[in-house]
């Protein structure tokens, strides 16, 4: 039986992503404590697939996810799913919102909420969690005036009470997350695709220009570039770029032939559904 993994516990934000990417089929929904379970349990074979966030529309790439695919993992990309997100701050049934002395939550749905938690409960103390969920079902099981901030979802699984529907600072909150299996999707020339690539560049003038160039030059649509440190010297940079077109296509092919010819270790993440 095929086995989808995402960040738990049940209620998550992830847990949503995967339930729109199963789309109804046949399968499980497995979920994962850390991200690094997701990886190696796809790496080791125990699940087929896995779905980790990548982007948010506020606080930008996960560079936790990014750093995971460049580095030690040797996984693909095979989907992405966009998620709209809404945080709710949630309490044990009863408490009041100027009681809350401590909000749990994972670090994206913090920073999301930063200006919301500032004014409305600047002396509050703010702890991170694992997940969004996992704040929840802390709270629930604690008998303290303390909040999490997550789902609504998360709310009912856990027992909560949604005491602000809508915490976030941004009502345009979206969540980008990927699939990731062990195997490249295979192309048609069908479909409509985006690659997503990561490279280094060597220390020159215009290494960056030469890279972009090959994409320009073919009338390739670049969707996204993002650099992380190559966590090497200050100054290394791991590119991130994703684009439109699939690797089934001849032009798609040429430029990534140009472009492994002057980067350092292009990995390709892969192909999918755009
Ligand atoms: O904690 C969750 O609910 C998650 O699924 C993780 C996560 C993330 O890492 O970005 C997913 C979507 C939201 O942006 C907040 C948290």
């Amino acid at each position: 039986m095929y086995r989808l993994g995402y960040l738990g516990p049940k209620g998550t934000f992830s847990e949503e992503a995967a339930i729109l990417y199963q789309n109804g089929k046949e399968g499980e929904l497995l979920a994962c404590s850390f991200l690094e379970e997701i990886f190696n349990g796809v790496a080791a074979g125990r699940l087929d697939e896995g779905v980790v966030p990548v982007e948010n529309s506020i606080e930008g790439s996960v560079g936790a996810v990014l750093d995971l695919l460049a580095g030690p993992y040797y996984l693909f990309v095979r989907g992405e799913v966009f998620l709209s997100v809404r945080q709710s701050l949630m309490t044990r049934p009863g408490v009041q919102l100027e009681r809350v002395k401590r909000v749990f939550s994972h670090p994206q749905a913090l920073a999301q909420c930063r200006s919301f938690l500032q004014r409305e409960l600047p002396g509050a103390q703010m702890t991170e969690c694992t997940s969004t969920a996992a704040a929840a079902r802390r709270v629930a099981a604690g008998s303290r005036p303390w909040a999490a901030l997550g789902p609504a979802r998360a709310a009912e699984e856990y027992g909560l009470e949604v005491v602000v529907p809508a915490a976030n600072d941004y009502q345009d909150n979206v969540t980008r997350f990927w699939v990731v299996g062990k195997e490249q999707l295979p192309g048609n020339l069908e479909k409509k695709y985006k690659t997503s690539i990561v490279f280094g560049v060597g220390d020159r003038p215009g290494a960056l220009y030469d890279i972009l160039r090959e994409f320009a030059v073919r009338g390739i649509n670049l969707t996204r570039i993002e650099s992380r440190p190559a966590k090497k010297n200050l100054g290394d940079y791991l590119f991130f770029i994703d684009f439109l077109g699939g690797q089934v296509q001849q032009e798609v092919q040429e430029a990534l032939r140009q472009v492994a010819a002057i980067t350092l270790g292009l990995k390709i993440l892969g192909s999918y559904p755009a």
